[in-house]
């Protein structure tokens, strides 16, 4: 931990860092990365903190000293100026993030992505703080390629579709398609923030995650969240691996993702961190261009993958198909297509993801099994025995 230099060998001193959102899923493994291989400081605020638990108790832990949690809601809470004043750097990852709730809780999404994010934006740039905000790869929306024919051979050429932070358009769907009041909220989040930059000044990093996966990532339904809970994909097909049942593909399952492993991708948040001349002003791709699947064949590797590390056999029919209605709701829509362009990053932070989808499926589901698979059983045989 001694003796830590930046990307230009200059020496980095311990700072405070105000982490909104830090109990959860990116915040969890960010807190993790910072108290074991950094010696700053995190305020950790969230309304939750089962999943950094393990960091805050029992006090005797190296880092006791370095991180300290405050349950509490930014939407209605007045300590969060005095925190962020305390603070160094303020890292903004408080959202309502999960595709399920953009079309049945629109102004649940839009206050939490735009409106409660703005006190956040104001006092970090009225104090003088610089602020690292995560916003999403959403804010790109359909590729252009999506709306050429089917059979169009430029669906083939990149500039149809590699997602450029300067470059690319931001391509939402009518607004009956409640699906992007999330990407939409973030969008105009980024354009407030991008203003306080050119017009007060704010030192900035905006961060667009481009499908992170791995441990802690929401929720298995029934088990540490709601039994009618719908997480985003990674959680819905482990759900359905550890219950034995068929992964359900919405509309076949042709959307294409590109999927990272968290731990790639909080090594590029790290940089942003302790690099904060290569990385103010800028927006930021994080994704893994190279693991790209569409999400039948995720499915069926996740088949494969749990297979292995359970030792159970697959089903004999493991997927179904589920119309985006009768599994999301009216109002549903869908990216198609998300390859991140890996210049930016490249260039300020040469930061390049590593592990394969193959791999970090592995590590997830191994996770998963060890983590839900008892609980499962137990809660499905009570259910039976009901
Ligand atoms: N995981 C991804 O792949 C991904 C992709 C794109 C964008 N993002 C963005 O990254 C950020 C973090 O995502 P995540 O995957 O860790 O989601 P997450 O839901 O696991 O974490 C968000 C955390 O914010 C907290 N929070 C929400 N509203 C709050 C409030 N009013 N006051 C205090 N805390 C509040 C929640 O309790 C939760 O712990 C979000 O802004 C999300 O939009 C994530
Ligand atoms: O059980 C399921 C769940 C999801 N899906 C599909 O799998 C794809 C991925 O779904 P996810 O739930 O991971 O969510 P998306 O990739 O669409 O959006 C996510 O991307 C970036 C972030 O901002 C958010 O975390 C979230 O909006 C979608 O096409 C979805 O329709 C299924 O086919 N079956």
């Amino acid at each position: 931990m001694a003796g830590r230099v930046d990307l230009d060998g200059n020496p980095i001193n311990p700072f405070t860092i105000c982490m909104i959102g830090a109990g959860g899923f990116i915040g969890s493994h960010l807190c993790e990365k910072l108290m074991s291989e950094t010696p700053h400081k995190v305020l950790a605020v969230d309304v939750y903190n089962d999943k950094i638990k393990h960091l805050l108790e029992p006090a005797t832990l190296t880092w006791a000293d370095r991180i300290q949690f405050h349950r509490i809601n930014i939407k209605n809470d007045s300590r969060l100026e005095g925190l962020i004043k305390m603070a160094d750097l303020t890292i903004n990852l408080a959202a309502i993030c999960t595709p399920a709730d953009y079309n049945t809780r629109p102004l649940d999404t839009i206050y939490s992505n735009f409106i409660d994010a703005l006190p956040v934006v104001k006092y970090c740039s009225e104090n003088g703080k610089r602020l690292i905000h995560f916003s999403t790869c959403e804010v790109y929306g359909k590729t252009i390629g999506a709306f050429l024919p089917k059979d169009s051979p430029l669906r083939q050429d990149p500039a149809y579709y590699v997602l450029k932070e300067d470059a690319s358009p931001c391509i939402f769907g009518s607004i009956e398609k409640q699906r992007w009041s999330y990407a939409c909220a973030k969008q105009l989040i980024e354009r407030l923030i991008y203003a306080e930059g050119a017009e007060n000044g704010l030192e900035f990093t905006i961060v667009r995650p481009f499908n992170w996966i791995g441990p802690r990532m929401d929720f298995i339904p029934g088990i540490d969240g709601p039994s009618e809970g719908v997480p985003r994909v990674l959680a819905c097909f482990s759900n359905n691996l550890l219950r034995r049942e068929p992964l359900k593909l919405v509309d076949g399952g042709e959307s294409q993702r590109t999927f990272i492993y968290i731990k790639d991708a909080i090594e590029a948040v790290l940089l942003m961190i302790e690099n904060p001349a290569r990385a103010n002003g800028h927006i930021f791709n994080v994704g893994n261009p190279n693991n790209e699947v569409t999400v039948r064949q995720l499915a069926e590797m996740m088949t494969q993958v749990y297979s292995k590390v359970s030792g159970e056999s697959s089903l004999e029919t493991p997927t179904i198909d589920v119309s985006s209605k009768e599994f999301y709701g009216e109002g549903y829509d869908d990216s198609d297509k998300r390859i991140p362009d890996m210049t930016i990053i490249n260039k300020q932070l040469g930061w390049n993801p590593k592990t394969s989808l193959w791999d970090l499926l592995e590590s997830t589901l191994t996770y998963q099994h060890r983590t839900y698979a008892e609980a499962i059983k137990q809660a499905m045989s009570k259910t039976t025995a009901n």
